[in-house]
C-alpha cells in the first residue's frame, strides 16, 4: 500500500527518546469496572473555578488547549484523592479520526471519541513546572465525550478554533467556566499515572469521571478541522492525538462510588 509520511514519531516510537514511556506508572490505562476498588474513604471532589481566570486558546501542534491565569487560587481542585489544593493550569482534548476511537483511558476496551483533560498542579510547589516533576504535582481531571446531541456547553470552544486552525496559533479566550463542561455526576476512578504525551512525567493523579458528557457528529467535525501543521506546510488533520493504554504494572484503580 502507499506509504504514508511519519511526521513526529507516534507512541510507538516515544521510548527510544523518553525511556519512561516503559515505566511502571504510565498513563492512560483500560479501566476495568469490576476490578476497581471501591475506597469509602475517598471524599467528593472540590472543583471551584473562576471564569474570569480563561486567558486564551492555543494550538500547540498536538492538542489545542484552552489556557487559565494560574497565580493564585482562583481556580482550583480540593477533595477527592488529593490532599492539599491544585490549580487549574489548562485544559484540552484527544480524540479520533473517527467515532469509534479517540479516547486516551477506555472502560473495559470501549473506547470514546474523545477525552477531556483538565490540568491542576499542587500548589505545594512554586509553579507547574516544579510540580510536573514530582511524584504528586499533577492532578488531571478526564472527561468521556460520547457520540449523542450536541453539547452547548462545547459551543464557545469549538467556536474559538476557526482563529486557530494551524500549529502556533493562538487567540485570547476569556470568561469561561470548564465547570459547565463536567457531567451532572462527579463520580470518578482514579489512580496514580502520568503525562499521557512526552515528556510522559510520572508526576500525575489520574481522576476519571464515570460519566461522559455528549457532543454531536458536527461537534466532532470541528475537532478535526484543526490542522497538525504550522500555516505554509502541506496541512495535515489534527486527528488520532490519543496514546493508548499502557500497562497497569500491578497498579491499584480505586472507586469512589458503589
Ligand atoms: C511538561 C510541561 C512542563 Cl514542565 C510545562 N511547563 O510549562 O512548565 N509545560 N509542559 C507541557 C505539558 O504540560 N504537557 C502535558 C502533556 C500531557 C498532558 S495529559 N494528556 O493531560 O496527560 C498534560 C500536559
Ligand atoms: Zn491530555
Amino acid at each position: 500500500g502507499w506509504r504514508t509520511v511519519k511526521r513526529h514519531p507516534g507512541p510507538e516510537k516515544w521510548a527510544e527518546s523518553f525511556p519512561i514511556a516503559n515505566g511502571p506508572r504510565q498513563s492512560p490505562i483500560d479501566i476495568v469496572p469490576t476490578q476497581a476498588q471501591h475506597d469509602h474513604s475517598l471524599k467528593h471532589l472540590k472543583l471551584k473555578y473562576d471564569p474570569a481566570t480563561a486567558k486564551g486558546i492555543l494550538n500547540n501542534g498536538h492538542s489545542f488547549q484552552v489556557d487559565f491565569v494560574d497565580d493564585d487560587n482562583s481556580s482550583t481542585l480540593a477533595g477527592g484523592p488529593i490532599s492539599g489544593i491544585y490549580r487549574l493550569r489548562q485544559f484540552h482534548f484527544h480524540w479520533g479520526s473517527s467515532d469509534d476511537k479517540g479516547s486516551e483511558h477506555t472502560i473495559a476496551g470501549t473506547k470514546f471519541p474523545c477525552e477531556l483533560h483538565l490540568v491542576h498542579w499542587n500548589t505545594k510547589y512554586p509553579n507547574f513546572g516544579e510540580a510536573a516533576s514530582k511524584p504528586d504535582g499533577l492532578a488531571v481531571v478526564g472527561v468521556f465525550l460520547k457520540i449523542g446531541s450536541a453539547n452547548p456547553r462545547l459551543q464557545k470552544v469549538l467556536d474559538a478554533l476557526d482563529d486557530i486552525r494551524s500549529k502556533g496559533r493562538q487567540t485570547t479566550f476569556s470568561n469561561f467556566d470548564p465547570k459547565t463542561l463536567l457531567p451532572a455526576s462527579l463520580d470518578y476512578w482514579t489512580y496514580e499515572g502520568s503525562l499521557t504525551t512526552p515528556p510522559l512525567l510520572e508526576s500525575v493523579t489520574w481522576i476519571v469521571l464515570k460519566d461522559p458528557i455528549s457532543v454531536s457528529p458536527a461537534q466532532m467535525a470541528k475537532f478535526r478541522s484543526l490542522l497538525f501543521t504550522s500555516e505554509g506546510e502541506a496541512p495535515c488533520c489534527m486527528v488520532d492525538n490519543y496514546r493508548p493504554p499502557q500497562p497497569l504494572k500491578g497498579r491499584k484503580v480505586r472507586a469512589s462510588f458503589k
